[in-house]
């Protein structure tokens, strides 16, 4: 970790951690991982494609149950009352018309098997590894600490804008349908890490915590960044590295 991502020994502004926090994504999330790149650079096969949809599924599913968690952690109800809305968004009204819905469409639109990928069972033993890393994070750290690992959402939409354009110009079967969980998240990230970040900023207020927040949003660019490297190790260059078990694309 660079010197710029240790919180001063006499703790810094609100306004300071902030700047630190936009740091640590300018210089960690995803939208900087060489997969990202090849897939708006139009690089990606579309076997490619559809391991990333059902990879990334095995996360979308997990988001509500890691918010879940944290509302046991809250005790104020009207953080309840706005946080509660994380979870609607991916299971909607009923289970099945939210999010975790329409990242199922994605998944198959592109061609893979809605079953295969509700199931899971086909995905990357690393994905597994980090999106259930990143549940335990939230059940057993801090309030604090769990809020601040959301706050990859501060830049979600920047990589949004930079994937959806790029691959309905690269890839020609991919169409508006195909990427309409997009449509929302936008609007909905904002939200959320306006709140997210409002909380932090207030309640970040020593030294220690601080760091501690800086650290959980280190950890989470981390969950995002080894899911893509598994990915690429995995698929790229051939699919030669496909683990036993795992989603195989058709040749
Ligand atoms: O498209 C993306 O790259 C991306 C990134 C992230 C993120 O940064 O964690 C989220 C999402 N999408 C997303 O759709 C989503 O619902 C979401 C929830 C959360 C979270 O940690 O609570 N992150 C993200």
């Amino acid at each position: 970790m660079s010197d710029f991502h240790r919180a001063a020994s006499g703790g810094l502004s609100p306004g300071e951690l902030e700047a630190v926090l936009r740091q640590v994504g300018a210089e960690r999330y995803h939208n900087r991982h060489p997969y990202h790149h090849r897939m708006t650079g139009g690089d990606l096969s579309k076997g490619e494609l559809q391991a990333w949809a059902l990879n990334r599924y095995c996360y979308q599913a997990v988001i509500p149950r890691k918010d879940a968690a944290i509302l046991t952690h809250a005790e104020d109800p009207a953080f309840r009352a706005e946080w509660r809305k994380r979870i609607e968004d991916h299971d909607g009204e009923d289970g099945w018309s939210g999010g975790i819905a329409r990242w199922l469409h994605l998944a198959t639109s592109l061609g893979v098997d809605a079953d295969a990928v509700k199931s899971q069972r086909l995905a990357l033993p690393a994905t597994r590894f980090a999106v259930g890393a990143y549940l335990a994070f939230c059940f057993e750290r801090s309030l604090l600490e769990a809020v601040a690992s959301s706050l990859t959402e501060l830049f979600s939409p920047v990589i949004i804008n930079e994937r959806v354009p790029a691959m309905l110009a690269k890839y020609d079967y991919v169409t508006a349908d195909t990427l309409a969980y997009f449509t929302r998240r936008p609007e909905q990230a904002a939200r959320d890490s306006d709140f997210a970040l409002a909380y932090v900023r207030k309640h970040a207020d020593t030294p220690e915590r601080q760091q501690q927040v800086i650290d959980a949003l280190v950890f989470k660019c981390d969950i995002l960044w080894a899911m893509l490297d598994a990915l690429q190790h995995a698929y790229g260059e051939g699919g030669g590295n496909i683990p036993p078990g795992a989603f195989r694309p058709e040749a």
